[in-house]
């Protein structure tokens, strides 16, 4: 199969973020089935990094799963403590995310901000946290309608990447999430150009923040009511490099479509 890694280098990276659901047992059948759906489709894992953001409970199962059988199938936390360890009744240290090969944690999520009163200055301690154990950040920004109708499509976004890599070192490995409030679960998504507007804006945050080297090989995602139907799009955007996917993500069938985009580019 041809493969649309870019010119650029960055590997696509297709996530799924499960948000409250699936139990463990569940975690398993699902991830079990996803590699057999990928493995089928002759995906060359060289060419895409599909993961999964299951509940922090499934965590250890899914780690199992994936070490004994060597599935091609990346995993993380949807969200991780900015402590490292105490009375912290109900939080997760990025060590114990570590200690599960998490390669991955999403912060900032818009449900985490909106539902959980995380601010800005919040996710930037939650970042440090994660890079901290060396566990890669997936920071979500984006605006809400009433940004959008205010200041744009840019400027919070912008703004909440900023205050996120403040006093993060140069080069740092992170990726980055554009996810417009007003797109997610609301089967409206953005248009890729306007996925390619804000990105390109995004990276020149990065490239600002923690320079250009760093920049060029940041991952930027976007995320919104995205399908197998309209990922192809997204895809041939210079500055999308992949996909945060919620309702989507909890049909194997579709996830796996999406996670094959390849074959959908051109169509
Ligand atoms: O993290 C994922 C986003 O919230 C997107 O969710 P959605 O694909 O259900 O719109």
């Amino acid at each position: 199969m041809a493969q649309v890694t870019k010119a650029n280098g960055r590997v696509p990276f297709i996530a799924g973020n499960w948000k409250m659901n699936l139990d463990h047992l569940q975690s398993i059948a699902f991830v079990q089935k996803l590699a057999w759906s990928l493995k089928d489709a002759r995906l060359d894992f060289d060419g895409v990094e599909v993961a999964v953001f299951p509940p922090f409970t499934d965590l250890r199962s899914v780690q199992t799963l994936v070490a004994a059988d060597k599935l091609p199938v990346k995993y993380g936390a949807q969200d991780v403590s900015a402590h490292d360890a105490g009375a912290f009744t109900g939080e997760i240290s990025g060590a114990f995310l570590k200690a599960l090969d998490c390669e991955y944690v999403i912060i900032g999520h818009s449900e985490r901000r909106t539902l959980h009163m995380e601010d800005d200055a919040l996710v930037a301690a939650k970042v440090k946290a994660a890079l901290k154990y060396d566990v890669t950040p997936v920071i979500c920004v984006g605006e809400t309608a009433e940004d959008l109708a205010e200041h744009g499509p840019s400027a919070v976004p912008v703004a909440q990447l900023t205050a996120a890599l403040e006093g993060v070192g140069a080069g740092a490995d992170i990726v980055v999430a554009y996810e417009p409030v007003w797109a997610i679960g609301s089967g409206q998504a953005a248009t890729p150009e306007q996925a390619e507007q804000v990105a390109a804006a995004l990276r020149a945050v990065v490239a600002e923040s923690i320079g250009a080297d760093a920049a060029a090989a940041t991952r930027i995602l976007y995320g919104g009511s995205v399908k197998s139907g309209n990922i192809a799009g997204f895809m041939r955007q210079p500055n999308v490099d992949g996909a945060l996917v919620g309702g989507a993500s909890l049909d194997v069938a579709e996830f796996s479509s999406i996670s094959r985009f390849q074959s959908h580019v051109g169509t």
